[in-house]
């Protein structure tokens, strides 16, 4: 389980971890993880449990609970989606309201009725899981689960309130969708900006989805008409509610197989932008569209599918890549080819992205191009219109085709035989049109508010001719040519996609014409109809079929190999097993990146946040926090394999340019091929300078050790050598000692020679003179020899005396 990134579950360090309603932000963001990948566990492959360290004591308590959360979602969540996705909506609706979902007393009481209370449990629950005190039903095995049990506590800590209202608006729409076949129109909304001014020259009603002009402002204009009636009319800040309204069933449409078509259009600074990107706060429609995605991928786990995005621009009639390598000028225009509704744009980038992570980078990317393009991008971002597309391919999934480091065993049985649709194929495009402006005498501004217009107003007359024809039933000649805008809609806009039109409104009085003009659009637009079909393609035009028959033809390899292996006598020499080896391992990471890219309900991860890692291994971490350290580390690598092989796929879909192609064709696709082959250079160094990330830390932190070491060993060795010295300079002075008493004794011995010679010429000297009469005590010194003997001992005895060192003079005498 450890080694599969995917279904490791970061959890927050130093023993802190996902507890209950109390937990923080982060907690909560952590949680995300769990709580997405233990939904989809939940229906195919059984609960997720994070990888958690048994031998720790302290974790075995977090392990626990940890464990006891992940069975109650294992319990709840299966339920909390499809079981009351399943019921009725009027059901739902009723029960929720005779039953609010309320946080209970005790969060263990509700898990307590899901676990530890069997059906022959003799106490009387009521509806809200709590023992005791009945309400008017009884308690039932039906009611274990419920819409009315579930308290907050169940749900995961990141679990969108809105959740189940968003679910059952989606229900709601369905029904008006099939109903009414609403969508087979373009469906119109108008959003009001606040402004802080009292003064307001218009009058928006949300529930009758209509817009009234304020009588004073009305008289001033020649419009007939003062209340206007769209399909939705939308006043205040709040984008979830625009994003519900107006994109999320194109989203969905688009991801079932429809083109679809969102964008924004209205007066400069009316709130165009802040609708489709809003603030981080509150995400615009661009933003949530994509996590939607994300998540109708998880909800749909009969389908694989590959995702490509763009991002472009139209600026003064040129359409620009943001994608593309070079900067602002330098780079290559992106051309319309086709007619009708084959109409393609070449060359443009489209990157594969498998991550809502991935998205925000691409998106990031295009943005910063679009900021070097021009120094005052924002005043320029106003002035230019921009696309981000997403080319959604999805094919059913088979049992031969689902994901190979996943457990199929589970989930193969729901999945159908091979080959028995082909590939789905549809563009989700959200478009932030340039504002409509008036006349202005700057030349520069003049002329980007030419081209604004132009393309603008085309639109109009496009739209315009086409409600005509729609409405009478004719089929006048459609201007799409006239302008880069139309000509990149005409596909949509001839009908072959599901379309939503967000028309912006500065309700102030003084943008009472242009808001007259911008509701006169919208009314056009609604009488436009639309017919948009799903289109399944031929397999070879499908990046998603290719990549498929390539995992085919890469697990057939692998398998060929492998019997190959399992031959009996087979010899293999040294270097053959080596190669052999190598090109197993080759295939395999090929065919790992490849699944990568095929996202399906289990692969996708909805959580985008992570954690940033250090860079440093600390070796004082517990398993567990290095296994979090890894976990990161290989989310980081993913990620720039999977950039790798968008810039790959990137190439391979690359137009081939034919032989007889002009010359500065040919040069620019150099040029072209150049500049994506330098950043393949860098993201693969890049990836290789990460790979290496760990091996760096090892090093630099067993260096670090050694240093210690090293200066605990120096410092250790100047002591010796100060000590050293000190030795040293004692036995020097030891030494002068010793030589002072040798000379000494020298001295003395010479002395008393001196002395017995002296004394031996005295006592002969004396024996020859006549005997005096001198009474000697006959004592030692009666004898001669200690006569001698007595007056040497005196003399040394003195000289000892005198120099204090008769010990050291003996003790040199031993010694010779
Ligand atoms: N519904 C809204 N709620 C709160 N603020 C809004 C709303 N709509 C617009 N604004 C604010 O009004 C200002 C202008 O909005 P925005 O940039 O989205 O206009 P725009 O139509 O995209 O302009 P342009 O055509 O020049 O690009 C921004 O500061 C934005 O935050």
């Amino acid at each position: 389980m450890s080694n599969n990134p995917r279904k490791f579950m970061p959890v927050r360090r130093n023993g802190q971890q996902n507890s209950n309603n109390t937990a923080s932000d982060n907690d909560g963001r952590a949680s995300v993880a769990s709580t997405a990948s233990g939904t989809s566990a939940g229906s195919l492959a059984g609960p997720r449990i994070p990888f958690l360290p048994s031998s720790r004591s302290g974790t075995t308590t977090i392990r626990n609970q940890m464990n006891e959360l992940a069975r109650s979602r294992s319990v709840v969540k299966p339920l909390a989606t499809s079981t009351l996705l399943a019921r009725p909506v009027s059901s739902l609706r009723a029960s929720r309201s005779r039953s609010p979902v309320k946080p209970p007393s005790s969060p263990t009481k509700t898990r307590k009725v899901v676990f530890d209370s069997p059906a022959t449990s003799p106490t009387k629950i009521n509806a809200r899981g709590l023992p005791g005190e009945e309400d008017e039903e009884p308690f039932s095995p039906s009611h274990l689960v419920d819409a009315t049990i579930i308290s907050d506590i169940d749900l995961s800590v990141d679990f969108d309130p809105n959740e189940l209202s968003r679910m059952l608006a989606d229900e709601q729409a369905r029904e008006d969708e099939a109903r009414s076949d609403a969508l087979d129109k373009v469906l119109v909304s108008i959003r009001v900006k606040p402004i802080n001014d009292d003064e307001e020259a218009w009058k928006p009603d949300t529930e009758e989805a209509k817009i009234m002009i304020k009588g004073q402002y009305a008289r001033t204009t020649t419009s007939v008409n003062n209340e206007y009636r769209y399909d939705n009319v939308l006043a205040g800040s709040n984008n979830k509610l625009a994003y519900e309204a107006t994109a999320r069933r194109h989203v969905r449409s688009a991801m079932e197989g429809f083109n679809s078509v969102v964008f924004a259009y209205g007066q400069t600074a009316s709130g165009k932008t802040y609708t489709l990107s809003g603030t981080d706060e509150d995400p615009g429609i661009i933003p949530r569209a994509m996590r939607d995605v994300f998540g109708y991928i998880k909800a749909t786990p009969g389908r694989e599918y590959l995702l490509r995005a763009s991002y472009l621009e139209i600026y003064n009639e040129q359409i620009h890549d943001l994608l593309a390598p070079g900067i602002g000028v330098a780079r290559v225009p992106v051309m319309l080819q086709g007619t009708g509704l084959n109409v393609t744009m070449t060359p443009l980038r489209e990157e594969v992205v498998t991550s809502l992570k991935a998205v925000k980078e691409v998106m990031e990317r295009g943005e910063s191009n679009r900021r070097t393009a021009n120094t005052d991008w924002n005043e320029r971002s106003s002035r230019s219109h921009s696309v981000f597309r997403l080319v959604i391919e999805s094919r059913e999934r088979t049992a031969e085709g689902s994901t190979p480091n996943l457990p199929s065993a589970s989930s193969s049985s729901k999945l159908h035989a091979p080959g028995a649709n082909g590939v789905r194929m549809s563009v989700l495009s959200l478009i932030d049109l340039a504002g409509s402006e008036k006349a202005t005498s700057d030349k520069e501004r003049a002329k980007e508010g030419k081209y604004i217009n132009t393309s603008l107003l085309t639109l109009g007359t496009v739209i315009g001719t086409l409600a005509e024809n729609a409405s009478k039933g004719k089929s006048d000649h459609v201007p799409f040519r006239n302008s880069k805008l139309t000509r990149m809609l005409q596909p949509s806009l001839s009908g072959d996609a599901r379309i939503s039109v967000i028309c912006t409104l500065n309700p102030s009085p003084s943008a009472v014409s242009e808001s007259l003009n911008t509701l006169g659009f919208a009314s056009r637009v609604k009488r436009v109809s639309l017919n948009a079909t799903k289109k399944e393609i031929v397999d070879h035009e499908a990046l998603l079929e290719r990549y498929r028959k390539e995992i085919d033809e890469l697990k057939a390899k692998l398998r060929e190999k492998d019997a190959q292996e399992r031959k009996v006598n087979r010899r293999l020499s040294m270097r053959e097993k080596a190669d052999e080896h190598r090109d197993k391992t080759d295939l395999n990471l090929r065919l790992q990146q490849l699944s990568k890219l095929i996202l399906t309900s289990q692969s996708v991860d909805l959580p985008t946040e992570t954690a940033g890692s250090p860079t440093k291994l600390d070796f004082d971490l517990t398993p567990y926090e290095l296994q979090e350290e890894l976990h990161n580390a290989r989310k980081r690598l993913e990620m720039q394999e999977t950039q790798i092989l968008s810039l790959e796929a990137a190439l391979a879909a690359r137009p081939a340019l034919g032989s007889d192609a002009p010359e500065t064709e040919k040069d620019k696709l150099i040029a072209e091929l150049q500049q994506t082959n330098r950043e393949l250079t860098i993201v693969v160094q890049g990836y290789e300078a990460n790979a290496g990330e760990p091996l760096v830390a090892v090093k630099e932190d067993v260096e670090k050790e050694w240093i210690d070491k090293l200066n605990a060993l120096e410092h250790q060795l100047e002591e010796s050598k100060s000590w050293a010295k000190e030795m040293t300079k004692e036995l020097e002075s030891e030494k002068r000692v010793r030589q002072r008493l040798e000379d000494e004794k020298r001295a003395l011995l010479s002395f008393v020679t001196e002395v017995d010679v002296h004394m031996r010429e005295r006592t002969s000297y004396t024996s020859s003179l006549p005997r005096l009469a001198i009474s000697t005590p006959r004592t030692s010194l009666g004898n001669p020899e200690n006569k001698q003997r007595s007056l040497g001992a005196v003399l040394i005895e003195t000289s000892n005396a005198s120099f204090g060192t008769l010990g050291d003079l003996r003790e040199v005498e031993a010694k010779e």
